[in-house]
């Protein structure tokens, strides 16, 4: 006010109220700034891009003009957080808030003052940051689709090589920890090779879809399912003893077994080698495990393919 009395004098002007002046600089900005008491949340001050949003004050509380379906002050409410335990003003409170009338998102400044009547009233100067929050939001969805797709075999949808041993060596740690059993299980389509010979790329990647979904329709949830690369898959079992472990390979085997394919009017079959190995308290390595697996599974080739085969004990 001093500054605009002053440019008054200096340049000579017609004559600016202060009031008006004030006003006006508030009603130019682009920015909700309003003022509402502390005590009773009527709302004191709404300058016109507030009132051009949410209507006029016409005596009403700030959480009756600013706010959707309000039948009290808001839970958010900012008051209690903007005095110390003297009830004297704490500085500003910076937030960032989405309005329930509009949707928006808005950095809100939140600041507890003394009123010209001497009364504590909270002021608010909130800015429109919807663009910058969408676009964090579309980062975010991004990030977290690229970490999905980094874990996720893209031809199945399964895990891929690189979640199986993350995944593999949390559950492995827990096992140690609970010293309960887990069992691995390994498998490899037999004589693949013939299929994309035969019939060409595209449909062994039909047979590897096919397969992928027989196994993911027999294991558990806590199960840790993966392509590990080519035709061959593992599937890694927290609080699995061997013997439970080698039903399940069983019921898969016989589950691809049955998997029939239809590619380009042609009906393809397919069957799987299996190895299993167990940690009986969960000491074993990841590694270890895969390696017993693998002899294993060697092992079921070996015998004529289509079948299991446990670890040597
Ligand atoms: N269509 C398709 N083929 C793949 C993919 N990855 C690996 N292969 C093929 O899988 C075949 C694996 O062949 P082999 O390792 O000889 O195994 P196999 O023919 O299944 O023989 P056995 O394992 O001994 O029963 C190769 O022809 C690879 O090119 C893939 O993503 N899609």
């Amino acid at each position: 006010m001093e500054c605009v009395r002053a440019m008054k004098g200096k340049q000579n002007s017609p004559a600016v109220d202060g009031f008006q002046a004030v006003s006006t600089i508030l009603d130019s900005l682009d920015a909700l700034v309003y003022v509402a008491a502390m005590d009773s949340h009527e709302l004191l001050f709404m300058n016109e891009y507030g009132r051009s949003k949410w209507g006029e004050a016409g005596g009403r509380k700030c959480w009756q003009v600013l706010q959707a379906d309000q039948s009290g002050p808001c839970t958010f409410c900012t008051n209690n957080q903007l005095l110390d335990e003297q009830g004297q003003p704490t500085g500003v409170l910076v937030w960032e808030f989405q309005n329930t009338v509009n949707g928006h998102w808005y950095q809100c400044r939140d600041q507890a003052i003394r009123w010209p009547d001497g009364r504590l009233v909270r002021i608010e100067i909130a800015t429109d940051i919807t663009d910058r929050k969408q676009m964090e939001q579309q980062l975010e969805a991004a990030r977290r689709e690229a970490e999905i797709r980094a874990d996720t075999d893209a031809l199945t949808d399964l895990n891929n090589r690189r979640a199986f041993f993350n995944l593999g060596r949390q559950v492995l740690r827990q096992a140690q920890s609970s010293a309960t059993p887990v069992s691995l299980v390994m498998f490899d389509l037999d004589h693949f090779k013939q299929i994309n010979d035969e019939y060409g790329h595209a449909a062994g990647d039909e047979v590897l879809k096919a397969m992928a979904t027989a196994a993911a329709g027999q294991v558990r949830a806590t199960d840790i399912l993966a392509r590990l690369g080519g035709e061959e898959f593992a599937i890694l079992m927290p609080q699995t003893t061997l013997q439970q472990a080698e039903k399940l390979s069983e019921r898969l085997c016989q589950a691809l077994a049955a998997c029939v394919i239809s590619f380009e009017g042609k009906q393809l079959q397919c069957t799987g080698s299996f190895g299993v190995s167990t940690a009986s308290s969960g000491e074993a390595s990841l590694d270890a495990l895969l390696a017993q697996a693998d002899k294993a599974m060697f092992k079921a080739k070996g015998a004529g393919r289509n079948r299991v085969s446990i670890v040597d004990r």
